[in-house]
């Protein structure tokens, strides 16, 4: 569902990957590993059509996205890509129901009433639901990437990038955003690649690459 062929990206003279291929399956959880500065989060961006690279191509649902113009390539990511970072971005001047709310909303700006009722329930789902009017200030850690995580939901993306995430969470939350994906995974077909450097998470995937040298280490 989603393959990259020889990718390269430079910043100036330091040349970050180096020709990396990937080809993921639909409801596969895929980590990525590999040392600070290896380029992960550089390739992360790249498959989430967030940038683009020097060289290569990449097709997600046989689509070529590097020959996509910008407007449909947005409409495409907004629809099929759900991104969870470390620094989950939430928007802190919303609650948390209006900032899971915000992706569909941008889609679909008629249906509001829909949406609120689906972003309670994803909220239910992840444990934050008495949460909801919240302000991001105003929850924990762990409860602001689960509200992250739900908003990566909205849509219903076939494909969730997520860089770090339990990154900024204590042990026993990680554990408990990791066996989530899973939990999607198994109840939503959803497709996960996740940049991470916690041992536990790369281990229980189904694929763990590595980044080394600009290329895909270990197959
Ligand atoms: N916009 C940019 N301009 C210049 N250099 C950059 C830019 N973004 C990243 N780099 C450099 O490219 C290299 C790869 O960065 P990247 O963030 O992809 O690494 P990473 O593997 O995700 O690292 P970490 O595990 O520390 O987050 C680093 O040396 C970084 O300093």
């Amino acid at each position: 569902m989603l393959k990259a062929t020889q990718l390269e990206k430079s910043y100036g003279r330091l040349k970050v990957l180096k020709g990396v291929d990937l080809d993921v399956r639909r409801g596969e959880i895929v980590a990525i590993v590999g040392a600070s500065g290896a380029g992960k989060s550089t390739l992360l961006h790249i498959l989430g059509t967030l940038d683009t690279p020097d060289k290569g191509q990449l097709t997600i649902h046989d689509q070529n996205i590097f020959s996509m113009s910008s407007r449909p390539l947005a409409a495409f990511r907004n629809k099929s890509i759900g991104f969870v970072f470390q620094f989950h971005n939430l928007l802190p001047e919303f609650s948390a129901l209006e900032n899971v709310s915000i992706p569909a909303l941008i889609r679909n700006p008629a249906d509001e009433a829909a949406i609120k009722t689906r972003a309670t329930e994803l909220l239910t789902m992840l444990g934050v639901g008495d949460r909801a009017h919240h302000k991001p200030s105003e929850l924990s850690g762990g409860e602001q990437q689960r509200t992250a995580v739900a908003r990566a939901l909205i849509n219903a993306p076939d494909i969730i990038l997520a860089d770090e995430p339990s990154g900024n969470l204590d042990s026993k939350n990680a554990l408990e955003l990791h066996k989530l994906f899973f939990q999607l995974r198994d109840q939503m077909r959803q497709t996960f690649i996740i940049v991470t450097h916690n041992e536990e998470l790369s281990k229980m995937a189904d694929r763990r690459i590595e980044l080394k040298d600009g290329v895909v280490v270990g197959h």
